[in-house]
């Protein structure tokens, strides 16, 4: 159950400052106070922070959350990030937690057709052989005509299919419930699928049904030389036997995110055959601010209004 305070607590805490001079003035009754959870010593004074109703957490500060006990009269909180299984279990009771689920779309779906188009087109070869000197060319895979499973086809899979159809990359959907009507099929499905795929793609969040749910088993599915990509989160792949699958050189493997994360100096997955890394940077790039302030612009306006607000997590 969400509280109802009757809007006793209208303040709205957001990380960033000056958006109502681009974007317009706030809506009237709404007291926004600003706070970047990086100067320490900067939050607002207590009795301002307990009029906060809804707080728009600053992106990529985890210290952030150790603010939460003075925010007694918070309804709602505002996460500019996709994946927040680690924000859920903080939530104070009655508090709704909404995600930045379409912030990082583009930029996660852009960043996944970089490592597949990479990976294909032996682009660190390619880099090696200029800095050692070398000119041996040879011919490489494709994306044209590859079948791509995408595994956690959502808001990110979505955008990354419309990048992939436009490489002629063949795409399947799967999602945690089979859509028929929309051509999706539920992960039960798989053991089916796999072994006519060339390039898995993980784009699956973290929560108790998806850690470790790209194992062993699901490894062995794939075809010799298949590619394994993950830019969701890495707990859902299993790391251990992807490092077996990957040494033997039957998979490749592209991945933004890792288990663990960060991945410690000589780790194995570092200097692992076939294997390309990226340092969990898919979402990041300029494309992330003018999106993220579009939707804090949208959520105090429905703040204001009384409206429900958008991406409350979880879903279902
Ligand atoms: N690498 C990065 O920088 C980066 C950036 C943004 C998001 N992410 C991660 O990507 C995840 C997905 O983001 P999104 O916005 O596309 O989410 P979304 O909610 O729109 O889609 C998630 C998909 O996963 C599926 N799913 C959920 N539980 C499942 C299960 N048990 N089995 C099979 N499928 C299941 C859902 O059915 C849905 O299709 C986020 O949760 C986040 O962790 C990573
Ligand atoms: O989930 C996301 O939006 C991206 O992975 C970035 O978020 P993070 O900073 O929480 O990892």
């Amino acid at each position: 159950m969400t509280r109802d305070l009757h809007q006793t607590a209208t303040g709205v805490l957001l990380p960033w400052a000056g958006l109502d001079r681009q974007h317009g003035p706030w809506p009237e009754g709404v007291e926004v106070q600003v706070w970047d959870g990086l100067t320490p010593g900067s939050e607002p004074a207590g009795d301002v922070l307990a009029r906060v109703g809804l707080w728009v957490m600053p992106y990529a500060v985890p210290d952030a959350v150790n603010l939460l006990p003075k925010l007694t009269g918070l309804r709602a909180v505002q996460s500019l990030s996709a994946g927040v299984e680690k924000l859920l279990p903080l939530m104070p009771a009655g508090v709704t937690l909404h995600n930045g689920r379409g912030l990082h779309d583009a930029s996660t779906a852009e960043h996944a057709l970089g490592l597949i188009l990479a990976a294909q087109r032996d682009l660190p070869q390619w880099v090696a052989d200029q800095g050692a000197g070398r000119w041996e060319p040879h011919f490489t895979r494709s994306l044209a005509d590859a079948r791509v499973t995408i595994v956690g086809y959502g808001s990110i899979g979505a955008a990354l299919e419309r990048r992939l159809l436009a490489c002629e990359a063949d795409v399947v959907r799967v999602a945690r419930r089979a859509r028929p009507e929309e051509g999706v099929h539920a992960v039960a499905d798989l053991p089916a699928l796999l072994p006519e795929t060339d390039i898995v793609v993980l784009v699956l969040p973290e929560n108790p049904h998806t850690v470790g749910m790209f194992g062993a088993e699901e490894l062995a599915a794939l075809p010799d030389g298949a590619l394994v990509v993950n830019v969701g989160r890495g707990r859902t792949l299993d790391t251990g036997a992807l490092l077996a699958e990957t040494r033997s050189g039957r998979l490749r493997a592209a991945l933004d995110v890792t288990d663990p994360e960060p991945l410690p100096a000589g780790h194995p997955l570092r200097h692992a055959p076939g294997v390309l890394l990226t340092p969990h940077v898919a979402g990041g790039s300029a494309a992330f601010r003018p999106r993220a302030e579009r939707l804090i612009i949208e959520q105090v306006r429905r703040f204001a209004a009384g409206e429900p607000l958008h991406h409350i997590f979880p879903r279902d």
